[in-house]
């Protein structure tokens, strides 16, 4: 079986082509792939699978060629991945499998169509506007934080740290708890505080993450939008451009009226084979 992995801030991804739809594409495979002792190890797999050849894309097929079928590590799936959607596109551009030609490329994904954009490293996509929902709380290490739900097409439970607690202390070997009554499907957490004023930026905020299926991972894009619309919000603005410095690196998020775009670096870094019977004798 063909991969390629590629990350986009650290935020790690096998990718598999599969044009047609044919791979047998299981939890325990998923799995299996994204162990990093065991398998090639990402927080995460992308399957690179035609609009028209998957049960979820097909009803975009007319307006997109190619379905993002994202899965988390554990083997679940999620609706949405903000910089899965940018090494996808990455992977589209460079195989030759897609040519951006100055005008968006549009992708179908499980929470809809999004465009992307690719400008030599950077590659951006336009996804929903965060919507944010009431307040709930996340306790980690015994600490009880105020938080802000917000849907991006995933869930997302923003947490600004309060005045002492420092964002490298946090302790995200285990998961946060939260209120399954307020995500019933889980949600991915994020801690942030403020950061020094960036050129260009309305705001800049310092994120951690810990994902939903993934544990902590060292970007998560649809992350950064949640946090860049929970930012904007306590500045009392509803659009504008947030910089989220996340362990992996920088992305530059932008909530306009209607939409968000998510930049940032995405790039390959290899290619090979794998063969999944050695990865079911994974004892
Ligand atoms: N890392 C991703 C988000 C991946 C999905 C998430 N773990 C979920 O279950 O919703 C991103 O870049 O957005």
């Amino acid at each position: 079986m063909e991969f390629t992995k590629g990350h986009g801030t650290g935020n790690d991804f096998v990718l598999l082509p599969d044009p047609d739809g044919q791979l047998d594409l299981t939890p325990e495979l998923v799995a299996a792939l994204c162990d990093r002792r065991r398998g090639i190890g990402a927080d995460g797999v992308l399957r690179v699978v035609r609009a028209a050849k998957h049960p979820d894309g097909a009803g975009l097929a007319g307006e997109a060629e190619w379905f993002m079928d994202y899965w988390n590590a554990d083997g679940s799936f999620a609706e949405m991945c903000g910089n899965g959607a940018r090494v996808f596109v990455r992977y589209l551009v460079d195989t030759g499998l897609a040519t951006p030609v100055g005008t968006a490329l549009p992708v179908a994904t499980r929470a809809g169509l999004v465009r992307a954009l690719v400008d030599g490293d950077t590659v951006s996509v336009e996804m929903r506007r965060p919507q944010l929902y009431d307040g709930s709380t996340a306790v980690l290490g015994g600490l009880t934080l105020p938080g802000t739900a917000v849907d991006v097409g995933n869930p997302h439970l923003v947490c600004v740290l309060p005045a002492g607690v420092e964002l490298s202390a946090l302790d995200l070997t285990t998961a946060p708890e939260f209120d399954p009554a307020v995500f019933p499907s889980g949600v991915n957490v994020e801690f942030i505080v403020a950061g020094e004023p960036v050129d260009g930026a309305d705001e800049h905020t310092l994120m951690r993450v810990y994902e939903r299926g993934s544990a902590e991972t060292l970007s998560c894009g649809t992350g950064a939008c949640a946090v860049a619309a929970v930012a904007l919000r306590d500045i009392a603005r509803e659009t504008g451009t947030v910089a989220v410095d996340v362990p992996g690196g920088r992305v530059t998020v932008t909530v306009t009226e209607d939409s968000c775009w998510l930049s940032g670096p995405a790039v390959l870094v290899a290619a090979g084979a794998v063969d999944p019977a050695a990865l079911s004798k994974r004892r």
